[in-house]
């Protein structure tokens, strides 16, 4: 770990954002733009398909970004993870060879791959510490995603040990905000129910039903901060081990839904599917390795709800993905 600024983000500096449409590859755009850092490139994934090697390794030949952030990737919440194990293994697994493979090829000289919180095992001690990879059982319901993660993680600690290049890997918390999924049934829990509260208050239904008990427990950072934090961490992070990224703060999901329907302005009752499931008991990351290279989050989850709700509304029209493109 370095706490000087070996890689400056300077005006310019060529940035490919692999995902630039999605929650954290949009809000990494924004924040690379705010920051005037130089030529940014992006494709959608129906222009450039990253499960394809000959486009990916003839777009990047071509492209010679001099910093690529990997935050393309098939995502999903517990539902969509449950149901898809052989398709998110899969196409991660594809994507990110492909974009490692193709940065390798012509020397890329950083990349920052976006892993997650669910590589951890399932019941690792809390707050989850980063040396904890690798030393229990995973969560079920996210175990394909997560040995397509975890593998990431070793192909850049390979790279950098065979090639010498200096890439590195985060690996977010839960995240929300503007550009989410809003999808009913394939998002994760927030968007989830942003959306069902929301159609409820408008409808005046007296209940909405979440999935599960109520009981597990969620850290969530928002975008924006997780943008701030990946071009902090490209400016200063260089160590072959992940780095976690988050608050620091987890609530339970009923706490969670107390807060939605407060945002909303839904005055009902909550009720629970407890055959839906509950996933992992408790996700909460040591970020002391990410607060000792002098990064902090600072939307706090009350604020970042409400703006998000705020776009949300602002953008209800969502296309058959759940994801409002207006
Ligand atoms: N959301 C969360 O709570 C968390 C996310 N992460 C990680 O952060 C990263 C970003 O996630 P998030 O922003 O939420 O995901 P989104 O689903 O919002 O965005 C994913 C992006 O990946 C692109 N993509 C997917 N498949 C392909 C493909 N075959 N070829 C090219 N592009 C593709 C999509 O492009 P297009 O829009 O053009 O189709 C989209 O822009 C991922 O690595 C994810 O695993 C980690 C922890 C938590
Ligand atoms: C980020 C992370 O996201 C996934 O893991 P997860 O943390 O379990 O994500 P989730 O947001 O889908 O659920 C969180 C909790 O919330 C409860 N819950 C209640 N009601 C709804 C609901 O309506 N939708 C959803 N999705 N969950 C609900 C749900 O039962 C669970 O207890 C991974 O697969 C993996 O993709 C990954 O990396």
């Amino acid at each position: 770990m370095t706490d000087t600024q070996r890689f400056p983000l300077l005006p310019g500096t060529r940035v490919y954002v692999a995902g630039h449409r999605g929650l954290a590859g949009s809000a990494l755009w924004r924040a690379l733009e705010r920051r005037g850092v130089g030529t940014l490139t992006g494709r959608t994934s129906a222009e450039l398909d990253l499960r394809d090697r000959d486009a990916t390794m003839a777009f990047v030949a071509e492209a010679r970004p001099d910093v690529i952030i990997d935050a393309a990737a098939r995502v999903g919440g517990i539902l969509a993870n449950s149901t898809y194990p052989a398709d998110f293994l899969s196409e991660n697994l594809r994507i990110q060879v492909n974009l490692l493979d193709a940065a390798r090829a012509v020397g890329v000289p950083r990349f920052l791959f976006l892993g997650s919180s669910c590589i951890y095992p399932k019941f690792a001690e809390q707050p989850i510490r980063e040396d904890s990879l690798l030393t229990g059982p995973l969560e079920p319901t996210n175990d394909a995603y997560a040995i397509a993660k975890i593998a990431g993680i070793l192909q850049i600690q390979a790279i950098r040990r065979q090639d010498g290049l200096p890439y590195i890997s985060a690996m977010p918390t839960n995240l929300y905000g503007p550009g989410d999924n809003f999808h009913p049934t394939q998002s994760h829990v927030l968007p989830a129910l942003i959306r069902r509260f929301d159609e409820a208050a408008r409808r005046g239904d007296p209940t909405v039903t979440c999935w599960g008990s109520g009981t597990p427990r969620r850290e969530f950072l928002h975008a924006d901060d997780l943008a701030d934090a990946c071009l902090h961490l490209l400016e200063f992070y260089d160590d072959p081990a992940p780095i976690n990224v988050g608050t620091g703060v987890d609530h339970t999901i009923a706490e969670i839904a107390g807060m939605v329907a407060d945002t909303v302005g839904f005055g009902g009752t909550i009720e629970w599917d407890t055959g839906k499931p509950d996933g992992t008991p408790q996700k909460l990351l040591d970020v002391s390795r990410l607060h000792g290279t002098g990064w902090t989050s600072s939307v706090d989850l009350p604020t970042g709800l409400t703006q998000t709700y705020r776009w949300y509304q602002d953008h209800r029209e969502a296309s058959a993905d759940g994801r409002p493109r207006s």
